[in-house]
């Protein structure tokens, strides 16, 4: 598929993003390999990793085989990764970013985003989830300033061309707005059907932040036909209406709500069809149907997380 078509969505420090990006968590080993060899065949050039995801060596690897065959230079595709909850420590930033730039056996990232605004003790790199005797995560205190401070540095080191932020709510991103230096370009937040996040998005356009999308599908289960939607008939008639499938429409919806959606999947043909969502166009009827599926039921709770002072789901935001 010729990639002319897809649309890009420009940050405020220039760069570039296409308007879909394949999601990487839970795609482990030879599976996420692949998938990202046939996302890059097929027209990706915007892969969503993290840190914490445990597959940076295998989405290297494939950037790499595909620089190699020619299909693409490294300028052409873009690589998000994630500052994990343990290296938020300002003197832990940088070696983190180059570890991961080590995993991918890249030069830089195009975007490094503060995974979530809570942070854990460092037990060691790869102790993620560190725990106590009680079996409790070990949560910091470290303030969320600080930590985008050494962000910052990251740029000017060159290691990473854009900095953002991920599951900020709209005072921890009011406040990183009035103390900041750099601006962020993102901010990737919870966005499906179910769970839209209208203000919070709102609040983003109007900081010229760019919203990326995960878990757009909510996570779909074709075994225990979850999320309803997805196997609703309502939106299975909007569906039959383009002659494009469920999940098609709807990421083409949250495109059409200014949201960059980050599906993920390690199916070949999910993963292409997933991509085929800018030749048709949503009619204000269609809008209306899948606006009665927002609940505001949010699907990610980071339960472990919420006795921190950082924990951002306890700021009450109205959800339409
Ligand atoms: N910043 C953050 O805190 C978070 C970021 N993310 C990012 O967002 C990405 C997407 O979210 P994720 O949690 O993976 O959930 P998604 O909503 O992308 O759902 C993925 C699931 O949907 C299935 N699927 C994919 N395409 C289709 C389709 N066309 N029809 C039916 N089922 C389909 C996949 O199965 P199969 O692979 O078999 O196709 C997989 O089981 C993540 O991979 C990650 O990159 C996610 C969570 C939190
Ligand atoms: O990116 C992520 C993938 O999903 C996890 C939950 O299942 C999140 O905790 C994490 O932020």
């Amino acid at each position: 598929m010729s990639t002319n078509k897809i649309p890009y969505l420009k940050h405020h420090d220039g760069t570039q993003i296409q308007a879909i990006g394949l999601g990487t968590y839970s795609s482990l080993g030879g599976d996420c390999e692949r998938a990202v060899l046939h996302a890059i065949d097929v027209g990706y050039r915007h892969i969503d990793c993290a840190y914490f995801y445990g597959n940076e060596s295998e989405v290297g690897a494939a950037v790499r085989q595909k620089i190699k065959e020619g299909v693409i230079k490294r300028e052409d595709i873009f690589i998000t990764s994630k500052l994990w909850n343990h290296f938020h420590e300002p003197e832990r930033v940088e070696h983190a970013c180059r570890k991961t730039l080590e995993n991918f056996g890249l030069e830089y990232v195009d975007l490094y985003l503060i995974h979530w605004p809570f942070s854990y003790v460092y037990r060691g790199d790869n102790v993620m989830t560190p725990t106590d005797e009680n079996g409790e995560v070990e949560l910091s205190d470290v303030d969320i300033l600080d930590t985008w401070r050494a962000m910052e540095k990251l740029v000017e080191l060159g290691l990473t061309k854009s900095i953002g932020v991920s599951n900020f709510n709209s005072e921890q991103l009011s406040r990183l707005l009035a103390n900041c230096t750099i601006k962020p370009v993102q901010n990737q937040i919870e966005c499906n059907p179910a769970f839209i996040q209208t203000q919070l998005i709102e609040l983003c356009k109007k900081n010229d932040i760019v919203v990326t999308g995960y878990c757009p599908l909510r996570r779909g289960n074709p075994a225990t036909r979850t999320p309803n939607y997805i196997y609703d008939a309502k939106v299975e008639a909007i569906a039959d209406k383009y002659r494009k499938s469920t999940a098609q429409v709807v990421l083409r919806y949250l495109f059409e709500l200014g949201v960059v959606p980050l599906p993920k999947s390690s199916n070949p043909q999910r993963i292409q069809d997933n991509f085929n969502i800018f030749d048709f166009k949503l009619d204000e009827l269609d809008h209306a149907v899948l606006q009665t599926y927002n609940t505001g039921d949010r699907l990610i709770l980071a339960k472990q997380a919420i006795k921190s002072k950082n924990y951002p789901f306890n700021v009450i935001v109205p959800f339409c």
